[in-house]
């Protein structure tokens, strides 16, 4: 019976229709050394009820990517490439079209729901206040309506509908924020570490809601976490972000059984030996984005590198098993380098790694 349950809210196999077409995105940040790439031409599509988990090191972009697919982004940066919503071209709308986009069919969830419910302001007032942004003339009855029916998704129960945020604990306020969010009904959320300063067992609730959310609404959610925990219990696929790029995207049992790149698998060690024999990293630290490394930008710190590595960008490739991977390494095993000449294969010599690294 369970079984049946997990299938109606996971349907991995039924994707609907695009919701968002990301095509060679890029973001950038001016400063005075020059545009940090943040997001250095990503492409990715993500359906209807599909949540698509966005992993990686700390700096690598991954909220640079959320923020960008929102438009919410600070002062001196910029967006380039396509990024199309329901076939839209985002990109191409005036600011006050992108602005009237945002929480109607643009949802975000932030880390802190502290900092974003105002502690004067009843729940009521704000689940009204949000309506009525994007819809004036939404009448009071309206207003209850769909707020008590986001917050019974959400398990919060409608006695508290009036309330003030600080008689909320912090994993309601976080369901809060959520709910929030939602009642917009936009068919796209990001949710940027929602989990983050939560405990256990209140992460296990979220993880809940994200099914429920995606059995009820649809929503096509890219969640942006550092836990793969969550990512294994809670995505359909999952995105690996490095150095501003997408280095492997795929089904996420399949990249969290049959990881293509070396990053994925470095990644998937660091965190498993958390749980296991003690602590281990990555060797070296991602590149400053303002001027990373030559061919693949992990190659600094691969053990596969072979000399191609150092000079040629690898190529996005669809490789066994349907995942996509950019690694001229995991192509070579796959038997998808077949141009490759003899000495781009040898492998990478360790001192030419370290010049490649101080470059
Ligand atoms: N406003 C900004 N101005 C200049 N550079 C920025 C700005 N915001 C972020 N960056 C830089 O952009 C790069 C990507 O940062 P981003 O926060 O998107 O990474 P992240 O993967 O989300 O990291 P974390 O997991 O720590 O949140 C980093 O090098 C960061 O220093």
């Amino acid at each position: 019976m369970t079984e049946i349950v997990e299938d109606r809210v996971t349907p991995v196999d039924a994707p609907g229709a695009t919701v968002l077409e990301a095509r060679d995105l890029r973001v950038w940040y001016a400063t005075d050394r020059g545009p940090v790439r943040a997001v250095d031409g990503v492409t990715f599509e993500l359906h209807e009820g599909e949540i698509l988990g966005l992993v990686g090191e700390s700096g690598c972009g991954k909220s640079t990517l959320g923020r960008g697919l929102i438009g919410l982004l600070p002062e001196g940066s910029a967006r380039d490439g396509e990024l199309r919503f329901r076939g839209k071209d985002m990109l191409k709308l005036k600011p006050r079209e992108q602005h009237a986009m945002r929480g109607r069919d643009l949802g975000m969830i932030f880390q802190e729901p502290l900092t974003r419910l105002n502690p004067l302001m009843r729940i009521s007032e704000h689940f009204s206040e949000t309506l009525k942004t994007h819809d004036k003339s939404i009448s009071k009855a309206e207003i209850e309506r769909r707020s008590l029916e986001v917050l019974r998704v959400m398990g919060i129960p409608p006695t508290r509908f009036h309330a003030y945020p600080h008689e909320f604990s912090g994993g309601m306020r976080q369901r809060l924020m959520i709910a929030l969010t939602l009642v917009l009904r936009p068919p796209f959320v990001v949710a940027d570490e929602p989990t983050t300063a939560l405990d256990v067992l209140v992460e296990a609730q979220i993880i809940r809601i994200l099914h429920d959310l995606r059995a009820n609404y649809r929503t096509a959610l890219l969640l942006i976490t550092h836990n793969l925990g969550i990512i294994a219990e809670a995505c359909d696929r999952v995105a690996v972000m490095y150095a501003g790029e997408i280095v492997e995207i795929g089904d996420a049992r399949e990249v969290f059984s049959r990881p293509k790149h070396p990053y994925t698998r470095e990644l998937l060690r660091a965190t498993i030996s958390l749980r296991t024999t003690g602590l281990n990293y990555i060797d070296g630290a991602p590149p400053d984005l303002v001027e990373p490394p030559p061919g693949c930008h992990f190659h600094p710190r691969c053990p596969d590198a072979m000399k191609v590595c150092a000079t040629r960008h690898p190529v996005l490739r669809q490789h066994d098993g349907g995942s996509t991977a950019q690694c001229w390494a995991a192509d070579l095993a796959d038997g998808l380098a077949d141009d490759l000449t003899e000495t781009e294969r040898t492998p990478l010599p360790r001192e030419e790694i370290a010049v490649a690294d101080e470059a």
